[in-house]
C-alpha cells in the first residue's frame, strides 16, 4: 500500500517571506534526506521564484492564474501527478500572495480521493511591518486577506520582525492571539522557524501542537497506521473537545460502512461543518458512492471508478470538534 503523502500549504501576502522559508525547507530536506516536491503557483505566466530556488526538486508550476480561483480545478490533478510520479515525503504548495486559503483547502482535500494525500498544515507567513501598516488602516482588501490567511493557519510565522520595534512586536503578537488563537505562532527574522515544528503539524489536531512531542506522526506515516496515529494523538493529548479555526478532517475508511449509519452520521453533523465530500462503499448495497455535502444538503452519486480511488471522507468547517467527529467515524467502521 502506498504511503500517505503529507501536504503543506504555504500562504502569506506578497513579499512576506514565503520563498525564503521554502529555501530553508529545501536545504533542510537535502541534508536530512527528505524528498520534497513543490507545487508553485504564480498569477503571471512565469515562475520567477521557482527558477531562483537553490535546489533541484520535483516541481509542478501552475502559472497564469490563482489556484484558489481561475485554475483551481487543476490543483488536484497536479498534486496527484506529483505524488504518483515522485512519491515524495512531503509536498509543499506555495500559493500566490493573493490566494484565499479556504478555496485551496477545499481543492487539496478533494485530491485525497484520487491520491493518498493528506493536508497536514497551513503555514501563513506575515510581514510584520506590512501587517502593522495595514492594521493601522484597519480596512481594505489587503487587510481582509491578510487576516483571512492568518486565521486559516495552523502555524503563523510573523516574519521581518527586524523591521518593527519591541512595542510594535508586542502589539502584533497580541493581535495574532485574537485572530488565530489555536495556531502556533513564531516571530522570526528571515523565517528562521524550527522546521520540525512544521513537520509535527497535524491538521487533525492542530490545536494540540503546542503540547506535541516525539510521539507525533513522522512524515513517512503509512496509511495502515493513520488510524492508529490519529488515535494516539487523541489519547495522548486528552479527549477534551478542541475548538479550532477553519480546518479539514481527512479520514481514509478502512472498509465498507453501513449506509444508514453513515447517513445518520451526516445528519448529525454540527452546523459548523459546512462542507464534506468523499467516496464510500456501502456494505448493505455493495456499491460505491461519491458523497457530497454542502450547507446541510447531501447528495450520493453511484460510481464505478475506472481507476483506483480510495474510500475517504473529508470534512471542512470552522470550530467543530475534530476529535468528536473522528470518534464517530471510528465507531462507524467498527460496526
Ligand atoms: N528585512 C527583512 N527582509 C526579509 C526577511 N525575510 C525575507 N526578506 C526579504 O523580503 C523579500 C521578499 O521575500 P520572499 O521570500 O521572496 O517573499 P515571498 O512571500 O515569496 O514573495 P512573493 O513571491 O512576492 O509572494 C526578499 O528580498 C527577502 O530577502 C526578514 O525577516 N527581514
Amino acid at each position: 500500500m502506498d504511503k500517505i503523502v503529507p501536504v503543506y500549504v504555504l500562504t502569506g501576502f506578497l513579499g512576506s517571506g514565503k520563498t525564503t522559508l521554502l529555501n530553508r525547507v529545501l536545504e533542510e530536506a537535502a541534508s536530512g534526506h527528505r524528498k520534497i516536491a513543490l507545487l508553485m503557483n504564480e498569477v503571471g505566466d512565469a515562475n520567477v521564484e521557482g527558477g531562483l530556488l537553490e535546489q533541484d526538486v520535483p516541481m509542478a508550476e501552475m502559472l497564469g492564474g490563482c489556484i484558489c480561483c481561475t485554475i483551481r480545478a487543476d490543483l488536484g490533478m497536479e498534486l496527484s501527478k506529483l505524488a504518483r510520479e515522485h512519491r515524495p515525503d512531503a509536498i509543499w504548495i506555495e500559493t500566490t500572495g493573493i490566494a484565499r486559503p479556504l478555496e485551496i483547502l477545499d481543492s487539496v482535500t478533494e485530491a485525497s480521493m484520487y491520491e493518498r494525500l493528506e493536508l497536514k498544515g497551513v503555514i501563513a507567513v506575515a510581514d510584520a511591518r506590512h501587517l502593522l501598516d495595514r492594521i493601522r488602516v484597519g480596512a481594505g482588501k489587503t487587510y481582509k486577506l491578510m487576516r483571512e490567511q492568518i486565521s486559516a493557519a495552523d502555524l503563523v510565522v510573523l516574519n521581518k520582525t527586524d523591521l518593527v520595534g519591541a512595542t510594535e512586536l508586542d502589539e502584533l503578537q497580541s493581535l495574532l492571539e485574537v485572530w488565530s488563537p489555536n495556531a502556533v505562532k513564531v516571530s522570526t527574522v528571515r523565517t528562521q522557524v524550527d522546521l520540525e515544528e512544521i513537520y509535527r503539524l497535524n491538521h487533525v489536531s492542530a490545536s494540540d501542537l503546542s503540547r506535541s512531542d516525539s510521539r507525533t506522526c513522522s512524515s513517512d506515516c503509512e496509511l495502515d497506521h493513520a488510524h492508529e496515529h490519529q488515535h494516539e494523538h487523541q489519547e495522548h493529548h486528552g479527549k477534551g473537545a478542541s475548538h479550532d479555526h477553519v480546518h479539514a478532517l481527512t479520514y481514509y475508511l478502512p472498509g465498507p460502512v453501513d449506509s444508514h449509519a453513515f447517513e445518520a452520521l451526516v445528519s448529525r453533523l454540527p452546523e459548523d461543518v459546512y462542507r464534506a465530500k468523499g467516496i464510500v462503499t456501502f456494505r448493505d448495497t455493495a456499491s460505491r458512492f461519491l458523497f457530497q455535502y454542502a450547507y446541510r444538503e447531501s447528495d450520493y452519486l453511484r460510481i464505478t471508478p475506472q481507476k483506483t480511488v480510495y474510500d475517504v471522507v473529508v470534512f471542512i468547517g470552522e470550530g467543530f470538534s475534530k476529535q468528536a467527529l473522528l470518534r464517530e467515524l471510528e465507531q462507524l467502521t467498527e460496526v
